[in-house]
């Protein structure tokens, strides 16, 4: 929890830049907020004249000095009117501005988000990145419309009823002047109290969300480990901490109601007494005192509405220093300046003395090196099968062919270009990848396919299909090509999500295709067909196979095994057999059995 504070709670910007640029994306909506400024400072103007008509109806039937009732009621149906009026331009005007703003910063958001590098997401947690979105934007949303709403109507206010305060009654506002602000510092005092336990609420109750995320998320490996009643508890503790802070806030809560309450029964009980005197002297007439008696009412209600803004206020400065960091961040990797599109390659890969280090989350720092003066040149065409123990930085080498991560030194070069200097989208293109486990994507399988080339015909999404072995079961799915597959779709087997993952990479035809195969091994009849579906793909391209199979071993035209990042051996399956070496070694120990998988993860 205290890491994840840290990272939603980055250092704030200057506040001044934040309001700045938040002020930025109101720009194009000026005219909506003209419009929206205008209703408000009628609807407060006229919220003024409201305690002067009533105080004129007190007088009316105490028979003191007024306006005839008709010229009132029609004063006040006025008011009335014009208050509704401005209240509805001022709500459809502000709420319009309110909801393009966070559409617009949402979407500016995103768009950010798919330019970062991978490490920016392997480095922060999926529901962090979601909030800033969501939850952030939203609080954004409230500031830039109902507190700053708020904020003009309570000035207006305020000005405004203290200066007819000093009209109705001078004697009377001296004393209002004193007591009403001391009610609304007690109130404020109570209130930040108030807000701090709340804080503490939030985040017990985050405590046991992330604990709740956690067990759904990995709700196999909780079942697996019959860890039910560990979880139960971790949640219990969690939850129970939650009802705890809540309690206490509770307390608070319990106690100021009733403490203001009566502070506030004090006051007008002496503004009463003293009014009472006033109007039995002659000083002031009933109405008037009435009238005096809202107005103060006002002072209180808008002093009061800043205090809680202040809180939303601070709230939502978080929340644009948040979205603002995440807008402000650099990518990583990113294309250089003068980058040019790669060419339509052979397909020739080759790792030039290159050395490697993930960075660290928590200090940008380099962690240890995972790839040392790692050289390797693959020709195009050619099937090299990466194999060694676990960690040894198999899955490191190959995300760098599409540029993942920047090596430190040496470079990575594909048909002589160094893949900085070329476009990424370009080099993407010509390279496939296809992963231990396939995501798919809610839509329809077709769609699903059609993410490997979004412009395939139905024809050719087929096609692919069928070279991938997956049109036969797809025929069999209720719906066909149609069936809906993702999160709330129907649930494909590990095999053929495999085989979708074939028949996106065929329709996509890159030059070179990286292939993580799955440790877990498939049913024999399930086996073939993926192993056939994959020898069409690999035909004919440059492919680079983390292996897991000796049936991949011995089809390989060259086994490179890495071990802590270095080539320790290269060759066929026959010729490193015959050298009894590390790969023999593994082939003892792992590879005996044919289909057992050689590096364990
Ligand atoms: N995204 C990452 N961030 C930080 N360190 C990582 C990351 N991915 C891998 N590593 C580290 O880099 C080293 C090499 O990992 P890599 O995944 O490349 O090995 P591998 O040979 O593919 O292993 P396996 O066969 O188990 O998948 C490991 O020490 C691992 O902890």
């Amino acid at each position: 929890m205290r890491l994840r504070l840290q990272l939603t709670r980055p250092p704030a910007l200057p506040e001044g830049a934040s309001w700045q640029r938040l002020l930025g994306y109101l720009r194009p909506y000026r005219g909506w907020m003209a419009v929206a400024l205008i209703a408000m400072v009628i609807g407060a103007g006229l919220g003024l004249v409201m305690p002067l008509a009533i105080g004129q109806i007190v007088n009316l039937i105490t028979g003191d000095q007024a306006l005839p009732i008709a010229q009132i009621a029609l004063l006040l149906g006025l008011v009335a009117i014009g208050q509704a009026v401005a209240g509805l331009i001022q709500t459809y005007s502000l709420t319009f501005v309110g909801e393009r703003v966070v559409t617009d910063l949402r979407l500016a958001a995103y768009q950010q988000l798919q330019r970062l590098d991978l490490a920016f997401f392997e480095q922060r947690r999926t529901g962090e990145i979601t909030s800033r979105i969501t939850n952030d934007v939203t609080l954004i949303q409230t500031t830039v419309t109902t507190n700053l709403a708020t904020l003009l109507q309570g000035v207006i206010q305020l000005v405004g009823a203290v200066v007819l305060m000093i009209v109705v009654s001078w004697q009377l506002s001296g004393l209002a002047l004193v007591l009403v602000p001391t009610l609304v510092a007690i109130a404020i005092v109570f209130g930040r109290w108030l807000r701090r336990i709340s804080t503490t609420v939030q985040d017990r109750l985050a405590d046991a969300t992330s604990v709740l995320e956690e067990t759904v998320a990995g709700v196999r490996v909780v079942r697996s480990f019959g860890r039910e009643p560990y979880e139960i508890e971790r949640f219990r503790t969690a939850i129970e901490a939650t009802f705890a802070a809540a309690m206490k806030r509770a307390r608070v809560r319990a106690l100021f109601q009733p403490a203001m309450s009566l502070a506030v029964w004090a006051v007008l009980i002496g503004m009463l007494v003293i009014g009472g005197y006033l109007v039995s002297a002659g000083l002031l007439t009933p109405g008037d005192l009435v009238a005096f008696l809202f107005y103060a009412g006002m002072v209180a209600g808008s002093m009061g509405a800043f205090a809680g803004l202040f809180g939303q206020v601070q709230e939502a400065l978080g929340a644009v220093t948040r979205v603002f960091e995440l807008l402000d961040q650099q990518p990583a990797v990113a294309d250089a300046p003068d980058a040019i599109p790669l060419p339509p390659v052979q397909g020739r890969v080759e790792f030039r003395e290159v050395s490697f280090a993930y960075q660290r989350a928590e200090n940008g720092q380099a962690a240890p090196v995972v790839l040392r003066n790692f050289s390797l040149a693959i020709e195009p065409g050619e099937m090299v099968a990466l194999v060694g123990p676990s960690g040894a930085g198999k899955s490191t080498i190959v995300s760098l062919i599409p540029r993942f991560y920047d090596v430190q030194s040496g470079s990575v070069l594909i048909d002589g270009y160094d893949v900085r200097r070329v476009q990424m989208r370009s080099l993407r293109e010509q390279i496939g990848i296809v992963p231990q486990e396939t995501l798919l994507f809610s839509g329809s399988i077709r769609d699903n396919i059609r993410y490997g080339r979004l412009e395939a015909s139905d024809a050719e999404v087929e096609a692919a299909a069928r070279m991938a072995n997956a049109h036969e079961f797809i025929c069999q799915l209720p719906e066909g090509y149609d069936t809906p597959v993702g999160e709330r779709g129907v649930r494909l087997s590990g095999g053929q999500r495999q085989r979708i993952a074939i028949a996106r990479a065929i329709l996509k035809d890159p030059r070179i295709l990286i292939l993580d195969e799955a440790t877990s091994s498939l049913d024999s009849e399930s086996e073939r067909l993926v192993q056939e579906a994959l020898e069409r793909l690999m035909a004919g391209r440059t492919s680079i196979v983390i292996a897991h199979r000796l049936s991949t071993v011995q089809r390989a035209d060259r086994i490179v095994v890495v071990v802590a990042g270095e080539v320790v051996e290269a060759g066929t399956h026959r010729q490193l057999l015959a050298r009894g070496g590390m790969y023999a070694r593994l082939y003892e120990l792992q590879f005996q059995a044919p289909m057992l998988p050689i590096a364990a993860d």
